[in-house]
This record gives C-alpha cells, structure tokens and sequence, in this order.
C-alpha cells in the first residue's frame, strides 16, 4: 500500500541543522529513486528546483540509479560543499501551492511511535489541542503542517484526517469488548460526540461582531480549584455585565426568595419532563431536592446583552459546543504545590454542600491530582488556561481574557459558521 512505502529524508549531514526538505523513495521494479516529497518551507521548498515525482539520476557526479536509498544518503553525508542533484523533472507534477488550512489537534501523535510513517525523521509530534496550519494536502495519506504560533518555517509530516480515523478505529477494535461496550452506549448519549471522533477540528479565525449576542463563557476546573469563587467576585465585580444562568430547583421557595430570581421553583414532574427533553446542561441531587442549570436560562442571559459565564463538569462541554453560543472555554488550574497550600492557608472547603472545614493535605492532593488530570483529559476544549493563584490577580487576568474572548479573534471550529 502506497502508505508503507518508506521515504528517507534527504539530509545535509554537514550541517546537521539544515535540513534539505525533501524524501526520496527507490522503484523496487525500475531501481529508479525519486523525489517522494518535499517538505514545504524547506530547502528543496524554497530552492523552487525539486518537486515530488522528480528522477534522481545524479547526485555530486554520482549516478544513484539502482542503490539504495541509505547509500545515496552516504554520498551525500561523504560530499563537502555545495551538492549537486541532477534530476529529470516529473512531467506530470502538480503545483501544490494550497491555500492553509488550519486544523485543531483533538488527538496526541508521536511520528517515532507509529510504525506507517514513510518518513519517521520529516514526521511532526503534536499533543491535542495544538493548533496546526496544514499546508499540503496533496497525498491522501500524509499532510504537511506547521504548528501555529509558528516558530519553524519547515513543515512536518502529519496522518491526515482519514488516516488518522483508521488509526482510532483499529486501535478500538483492539480494546476489550467491555470497554468497546461502555465508550457506544456514551456515544450515543451524547449528541455532540463527534468531536471526539474526529482528530482534527478545522479552525477559523472569528470575532464576534458587536450586534451579536455575546459566547458563553464556560469555567472549568477541578473541585475545590476556585471556579465558584472566581465567578462568584466576577459577578459581584459588574453585575450589569456578567451574570449567571438563573438555576432550576425543586425545593421549596423561601420566604425572602422570589422565583426566576434565585431559582426557577419547579414541581418534580416539570423537573422531570425538563429532563427527558434534554433542557439541563448539568442536574444533581442534593438532599432529595433536584437542581439544574437549562439552556434556556442560558440563552435568557444572552438576550439580555450581558455575558452568560457558567461553570460546569467538563464533559458537559460537548453539549454547549453550538454554533449559536460559541463557547470560550477557560480552563482554572491549580497553582504549583507550594503557592497552593500557601495561598489556600485560611480558606474553606465545601464538600457535598454541608461539610465547611479548612484544607487538608489529603484535600491538595486530591486538588492537584484532579487538576492534572482534567487538563490532560479535556485540553483539546480549552481556549485558555488560568492559573488561580492569587485570588485578585486571577480576578484581573480572568476579566481581561473574557474582554479578550468577546472583542478580539479568536480560533473557533468552522461548523460554527460566520468566520473572518
Ligand atoms: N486563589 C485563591 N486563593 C485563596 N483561596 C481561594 C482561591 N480560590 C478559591 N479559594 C477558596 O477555596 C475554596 C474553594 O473554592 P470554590 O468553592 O470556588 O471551589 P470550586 O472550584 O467551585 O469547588 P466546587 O466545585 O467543589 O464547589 C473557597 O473557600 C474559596 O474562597
């Protein structure tokens, strides 16, 4: 298959740091090697003289017709100066001046571990939620990208789309069955999963226009991290700016209480008919009472022109993923151990809403595990990551990223339409 052929990278050995950007691969029938690819941005790239398809007759005098593609990497690693290729051009060569493409990771990818890479040395490693300026998607199997902000002007191999899906599909043939069980039935609960699926979510740069409602800002973070308090003082900070989706209870209203002010006060069979219609973002329980957050609270906020800021469990994110809220997702992270437990020395935990007590070890440890572990779970949703450290300067840095999130460019999924 044209995807286990193996390439070999034209390198430049004088000068390790030069890299020629271009692969060669032999004709097993002919003997002929040719240029297999050239890497975009590299040298070969810029030169304009090499093109993929292109014989290899001579290089530095030599005639390379017949040997193997590692004794023509030795001539030239034997070669001092300047090399000289002389090839015969492909004729059928196609111009693969494309327009970017930019495509966020939603997967991991390691070239050095995966056994199908023609080419190991030209692959590019990326970790989810990196953000990738796909520059030649001429081969079906193996696209050419950089990854944005840009530092290297060489491009890397990357699996494209397809290839990367057939990669996932084998690796969950491989799973054991119970496993394979558990991940359908999530799938089909969640509608939409799809994003898990896919292993590159193409981006477009997009800034909310002034007429627009605002996105949804979405807080995650582990428990006990401070998301609460953090929307909490952001609130008391504007309230005619930031506000929170108007929670639905069944509890009984108090007598200071008004109903669509604290809560929205609902029968259990409303509650329950809220539910099978899929109107809760997020619902528990607490001392037999149900309680839950609903789109339309969502969307009640947003009409009203202020900025709707929720904090949810992170895999509830996927069901806020619309193209008519456009959420920006901050992700709030624990500080380093020691600023942790120094910060944290007066404040108090709340766990299963009642206990009210100082921190424990136990309780940072958990902290920190959970912090971790959520990042490395769920990175790939967020659009930005705050440490909360200090309680005020989290506040101030949390309020400028969300002016930020509203009135400058940011990278948003194209399905979410309307894009500059
Ligand atoms: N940066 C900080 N410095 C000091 N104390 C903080 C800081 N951030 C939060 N806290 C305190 O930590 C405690 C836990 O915060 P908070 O209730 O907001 O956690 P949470 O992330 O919402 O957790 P949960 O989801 O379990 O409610 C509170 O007493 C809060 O005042």
């Amino acid at each position: 298959s044209a995807t286990n052929v193996s390439e070999i990278l034209l390198l430049n050995l004088n000068n390790f740091s030069v890299c020629q950007g271009a692969t060669i691969r032999r004709n097993e029938e002919t003997g002929e090697i040719y240029i297999a690819r050239v890497i975009h941005g590299g040298l070969a790239d810029r030169s304009g003289l090499l093109h993929s398809g292109d014989l290899l007759v001579e290089v530095n005098g030599n005639p390379v017709g017949g040997l193997e593609p590692e004794e023509v990497i030795q001539i030239l690693t034997n070669s001092h100066g300047t090399i000289l290729f002389k090839v015969i051009p492909n004729p059928g060569q196609i111009s693969s001046n494309q327009k970017p493409v930019y495509m966020k990771a939603m997967v991991d990818y390691c070239p050095l571990q995966d056994a199908c890479i023609p080419c190991p040395d030209a692959g590019m490693a990326f970790s989810r939620g990196d953000l990738l300026e796909v520059v030649d998607q001429s081969d079906a199997h193996w696209w050419q990208a950089r990854k944005l902000p840009c530092a290297a002007s060489c491009a890397g191999l990357i699996p494209s789309a397809s290839m990367l899906k057939s990669k996932q599909k084998e690796q969950w043939w491989r799973q054991p069955t119970s496993y394979r069980k558990r991940r359908q039935s999530c799938t089909t609960c969640s509608p939409n999963s799809n994003a898990l699926n896919t292993p590159y979510e193409e981006v477009a740069l997009y800034q909310r226009p002034p007429q627009e409602n605002h996105r949804l800002i979405i807080l995650v973070g582990a428990p006990g991290v401070g998301v609460n308090e953090l929307r909490k003082r952001l609130i008391k900070l504007n309230p005619s700016t930031f506000q929170s989706p108007v929670p639905h209870t069944t509890r009984p209203i108090r007598p200071e209480e008004q109903s669509g002010r604290e809560y929205h006060f609902v029968t259990k069979e409303l509650f329950e008919y809220l539910v099978c219609n899929h109107r809760f973002v997020e619902y528990g329980e607490s001392k037999g009472q149900l309680y839950g957050t609903s789109t339309d609270a969502i969307d009640e906020v947003l009409k009203r022109g202020r900025m709707c800021i929720i904090d949810i469990e992170p895999h509830s994110i996927q069901f806020l993923r619309t193209k008519k809220l456009k959420p920006f997702v901050i992700f709030v992270k624990a500080p380093s151990p020691e600023r942790l437990r120094q910060t944290r020395r007066d404040a108090r935990i709340i766990t299963n809403f009642t206990i009210n007590r100082a921190f424990t070890e136990d309780d940072f440890v958990e902290l920190e595990e959970a912090s971790q572990l959520m990042e490395a779970k769920y990175r790939q949703f967020f659009d930005s990551v705050l440490v909360n450290d200090d309680l005020q300067d989290a506040c101030i840095q949390l309020c400028s990223i969300i002016q930020q999130a509203q009135n400058e460019p940011q990278w948003i999924p194209v399905s979410w339409g309307r894009t500059e």
